[in-house]
């Protein structure tokens, strides 16, 4: 897949078959727009045209200090575009300007004259232009003036709810794990890097790796205790992970670590990717560091079974 940046700077597509959208999480939903892009491309003997916005237009147009909760960074929704072998990205850079072209001008003075379609397939509530007043209507007013194809995709259900981004960081802030990656159609993940803690873990007998995320703008599900995999150095591992605030400890800033089962190495610095695969249990304060060493030893056992 070819990732551009500058639109300046972009290729001739050859009878492009284009969409557009900010794919966060590239879920089911989106897989399934993918897919009819690449079907369509087939039948034309076209490139596959992702187009998406940088920074999500929520970070731009979302009243003022109101956090944005990603379920993607970029660099995560090009690796995820990537293995759905998508021929082209191309990432336009969003900004209050550009959120303020009307539909028509959106459409015709950048879509249509930037990328010449071949065809156009959006999901069945996409909106474009200042406001979101531009939708499937209007390109179908404008499809016999530029003459290009129009694909409208429904909505795609799963156990009768309609997939959403909005849905799925809902249900990963409720610690719905298992809904959550039933509706993105993968295990939830986050990359960070291990950072050090108050070293209390070893004692504990649980050293447990600190997570510094990548982006603070990534969405960190409920707290709680997950089983997870972990993946550092190239190798793979089961995890217990914790996402709390260690009131046992009386612990006040929100920390994400995890214990790696059947690891004994020093990862300070490294990377770390974790997959989400079950909730097990809610964050408590124990009357003692015995009670929380007793009840990790049986979330250890717990994660070892669910990331077996
Ligand atoms: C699987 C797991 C479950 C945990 N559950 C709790 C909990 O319920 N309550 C709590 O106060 N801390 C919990 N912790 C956090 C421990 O208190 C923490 O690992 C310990 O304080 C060591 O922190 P340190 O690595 O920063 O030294 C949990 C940690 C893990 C790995
Ligand atoms: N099984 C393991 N799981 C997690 N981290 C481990 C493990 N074995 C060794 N380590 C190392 O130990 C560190 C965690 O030890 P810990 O005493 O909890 O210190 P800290 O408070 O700095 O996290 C990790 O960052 C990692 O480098």
């Amino acid at each position: 897949m070819q990732v551009h940046r500058d639109l300046q700077q972009l290729p001739v597509f050859r009878n492009a078959v284009i969409t557009i959208g900010t794919f966060d999480g590239v879920h089911t939903g989106h897989q399934y727009i993918l897919q009819q892009l690449q079907e369509a491309a087939a039948a034309c003997n076209g490139e596959t045209v992702i187009i998406t916005f940088d920074p999500h237009p929520r970070e731009v147009l979302a009243p003022h200090n109101q956090p944005v909760h990603l379920l993607t960074t970029l660099e995560e929704k090009i690796l995820l575009l990537e293995k759905q072998g998508i021929h082209h990205l191309v990432v336009v850079p969003f900004t209050k300007a550009f959120s303020e072209l009307s539909a028509k001008a959106y459409l015709e003075d950048f879509l249509i004259s930037t990328f010449k379609p071949h065809t156009i397939i959006i999901g069945y509530d996409h909106r474009f232009g200042h406001n979101r007043e531009g939708g499937l209507e209007l390109l179908e007013a404008e499809q016999q003036k530029f003459g290009f194809r129009l694909l409208e995709i429904p909505q795609q259900v799963v156990h009768n709810l309609t997939v959403s981004s909005t849905k799925i960081r809902k249900s990963l802030q409720e610690g719905a794990i298992q809904l959550a990656n039933e509706l993105l159609g993968y295990p939830y993940f986050i990359n960070g890097t291990v950072v050090h803690g108050d070293k209390m873990g070893r004692q504990l007998g649980f050293p447990t790796a600190n997570i510094a995320l990548n982006d603070a703008r990534k969405l960190i599900p409920a707290e709680g205790v997950y089983a997870v995999t972990v993946t550092t150095g190239g190798h793979t591992h089961k995890g217990a992970l914790n996402i709390g605030t260690r009131p046992t400890f009386n612990g006040r800033e929100l920390r994400i670590e995890v214990f790696i089962l059947d690891f004994d190495e020093e990862i300070y610095g490294e990377h770390i990717r974790v997959n989400f695969l079950d909730y097990i249990r809610s964050d408590k304060k124990f009357d003692s560091v015995e009670a929380l060493v007793l009840q990790m030893k049986d979330d250890v056992a717990r994660a070892r079974v669910i990331a077996g």
